[in-house]
């Protein structure tokens, strides 16, 4: 699913209201259905007061013609125009007229007014800024909204929390609305995924206005949500006459004296995501103990008992996952440097093997295009310096990818696939996946999906994907708290056959 900008959403208007031949303020009234649509099947009816704040704007516009709607289904409502600017946009401006035809009479607050009162009970929607916003927000506007913050009601955002931009970090943090629940119109917004701006909604959902679907399918984007929908065409069935080789030789290489287990966990991830054969290779305290505890794998030992001082694998790999435990270690890190002259397949990198990356730079130019690197944000820190906010952080990101023709993934609650110029945010995992070994299950199974022969971006987005997914369901059988790495390899099979179902109505998680 594309992530437009606000611009690609002005122009998907236009478009729309040229190509079906429709006035303007069709939109704004197939916005205002849907936004009633979905309250009024909550609601039934139900006597809350709602509390409707409109901006002077398109949002103000999708506010106002919702509010004709539950007036029109006998809901109790008050309407506040909130009264930022003279420039009135024309769609709100008819909506307000078709208002005052049916004798409502909103209240009109200015930099002057006194607060509303607003209790608990109250439902609030939401309606000051959507996309057009440009500018901090008047200081009487932010005091209004730190007002509706602090009344504890439920706060229902249209298209996007009033006070957030949707392409920069917000001038003033306390002057954001806080949405329980965020309707946005027919594309998610970048800013919904980030750990910076995801904060200021609980959930998300969008609603379908039917803008047009040529454009939509057209249109190139920065970046791509990765549902159901779009990951399920990258996977690919296995056939009837193959066998093990069919499905690649993939070597995981780490570990350390007290680190097996990390090694171990990668192994067992790439073996379940289906890699026909897989071998680690670990320092030779390691030898015993992945012998019994994962009798698929196959063990090549260094000469070394408690670190890596030579990779030495005597036959052609179709994939290799290294740095999980590895530690840095001096004659570690040069045995990773000599290996990385050497190799001549791309890598799945993570953990040590980047923190080797980030002491010693030059070796940045040693790595194998289309090598996939899994940092986490401290590790992300090492390797691209440090960020001003979210937004710094995608463009050095996506810099560092194009520059070492490498797919880089920003791990986190929405994981972020960088390759080409284009970003990839996940919609799978949950806070149950912050727990020690994660990061190794994903690297494990990226490494597998390639020995099966997938490229390094399909790998990549389907791997991410299927162990957040892998993850939501270990948590739905043992609650978040409860979920460790292993519970993840443990439902890798769950998350294939759930790939497969029919698609739920889509809905996202926030922060
Ligand atoms: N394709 C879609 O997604 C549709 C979007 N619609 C709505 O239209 C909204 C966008 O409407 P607008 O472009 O009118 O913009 P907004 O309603 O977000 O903002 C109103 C106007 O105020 C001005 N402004 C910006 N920041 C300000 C500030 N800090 N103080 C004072 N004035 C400021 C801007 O010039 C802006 O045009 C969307 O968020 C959505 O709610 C719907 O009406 C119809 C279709
Ligand atoms: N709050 C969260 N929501 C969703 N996924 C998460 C969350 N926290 C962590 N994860 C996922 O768990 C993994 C953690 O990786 P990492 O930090 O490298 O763990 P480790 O080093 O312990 O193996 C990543 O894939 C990340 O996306
Ligand atoms: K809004």
């Amino acid at each position: 699913m594309k992530i437009f900008t606000a611009n690609q959403i002005y122009k998907a208007d236009k478009f729309t209201i040229e190509k079906q031949q429709i006035p303007s303020d069709a939109l704004m009234e197939r916005a205002a259905t849907q936004l009633f649509e979905w309250i009024h099947s909550r609601l039934q009816g139900a006597e809350v007061t709602i509390q409707l704040f409109c901006g002077i704007g398109n949002n103000g516009g999708d506010g106002i013609a919702l509010a004709r709607h539950l007036k029109e289904a006998d809901y109790n409502i008050q309407v506040h125009v909130v009264n930022y600017s003279e420039k009135r946009s024309k769609d709100f401006l008819l909506n307000l007229e078709r208002l005052k035809d049916r004798k409502i009479w909103p209240e009109f607050l200015n930099d002057d007014c006194v607060m509303p009162e607003i209790s608990p009970n109250d439902i609030i929607v939401d309606a000051i800024f959507g996309i057009g916003l440009n500018r901090a927000p008047s200081e009487w506007v932010g005091k209004l909204i730190e007002h509706i913050n602090a009344s504890q009601a439920f706060v229902l955002s249209v298209d996007i929390p009033s006070g957030l931009p949707s392409d920069r970090m917000p001038w003033n943090t306390d002057h954001v609305i806080r949405a329980s629940y965020v309707l946005s119109f027919q594309v998610p917004k970048l800013v919904f995924f980030l750990p910076e701006t995801g904060v200021y909604q609980n959930q998300w959902e969008l609603l379908d206005i039917g803008l047009d679907a040529e454009f939509l399918v057209k249109e190139e984007v920065d970046y791509e949500f990765m549902t159901q929908f779009d990951v399920q065409p990258i996977y690919r069935p296995r056939l009837k006459f193959s066998h093990k080789g069919t499905y690649g030789h993939a070597v995981i290489v780490g570990g350390g004296y007290g680190k097996i287990g990390a090694v171990q966990m990668a192994a067992n991830a790439c073996l379940s995501i289906g890699a026909g054969l897989a071998t680690t290779f670990v320092p030779e305290c390691g030898y015993h103990s992945l012998q019994t505890a994962l009798p698929e794998a196959m063990v090549l030992t260094d000469a070394e008992d408690d670190y890596i001082s030579e990779i030495k694998i005597p036959f052609k790999p179709n994939a290799i996952g290294i740095g999980m435990g590895m530690g840095t270690k001096e004659e570690t890190v040069q045995a990773f440097g000599k290996f990385l002259k050497e190799v001549d397949l791309p890598l799945v990198i993570d953990a040590d093997g980047l923190n080797i990356l980030s002491q010693n730079p030059k070796l940045l130019n040693e790595i194998p295009k289309l090598s996939i690197l899994t940092p986490h944000p401290k590790e992300l820190e090492r390797l691209i310096g440090e960020w001003k906010n979210d937004f710094d952080k995608l463009d050095k990101a996506k810099t560092f990818a194009t520059k070492h023709d490498i797919v880089l993934v920003i791990k986190g609650a929405h994981t972020i696939t960088f390759y080409g110029g284009k970003g990839y945010v996940n919609s799978t995992g949950n806070p149950g996946m912050a727990t020690a070994g994660s990061g190794d299950v994903l690297t494990g199974m990226i490494t597998g999906l390639v020995a099966m022969g997938y490229d390094s971006l399909p790998a990549t987005v389907l791997g991410v994907y299927l162990h957040g997914l892998a993850g939501d369901i270990g948590a739905s059988l043992v609650s978040y708290d409860a979920l460790k790495a292993t519970g993840i390899i443990e439902n890798i099979g769950k998350a294939y056959l759930e790939l497969f179902k029919r698609p739920e109505p889509q809905e996202g998680k926030g922060a």
